[in-house]
């Protein structure tokens, strides 16, 4: 099982995540996407399930038309672990390499 992250890291996830959030009711990160229209959202998803099933490490998302909001916490440990912070960079990364296309 995953240890939570200690409080020197929680520090650290501002620099190193800084459009997530953690949440106020609960120990997760939290990001809203916004895309152009549906199809790229679906697509961003469908780039993700790869990324949290080759993970091993899955997001709880809501999408609606063209936000997907998702919420990352390891729940195998009940809270925040390194392995949502390497799922919110794969996020990040994805999104990133998309607007440098
Ligand atoms: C059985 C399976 O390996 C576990 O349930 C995995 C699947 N994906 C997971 N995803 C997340 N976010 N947290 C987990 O603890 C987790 N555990």
């Amino acid at each position: 099982m995953a240890p939570l992250l200690d409080l020197a890291r929680r520090q650290s996830l501002s620099i190193q995540l800084p459009s997530w959030s953690v949440l106020p009711t609960r120990d997760a990160l939290y990001r809203e996407f916004i895309f152009g229209d549906f199809q790229e959202a679906f697509q961003f998803m469908s780039q993700v399930a790869v990324i949290a099933e080759d993970m091993n490490h899955h997001p709880e998302w809501f999408n609606v038309w063209n936000k997907v909001q998702v919420t990352l916490s390891t729940h195998d440990s009940g809270g925040l672990t390194e392995r949502d912070i390497a799922l919110a960079l794969a996020m990040d990364q994805i999104v990133k390499s998309a607007d440098e296309s």
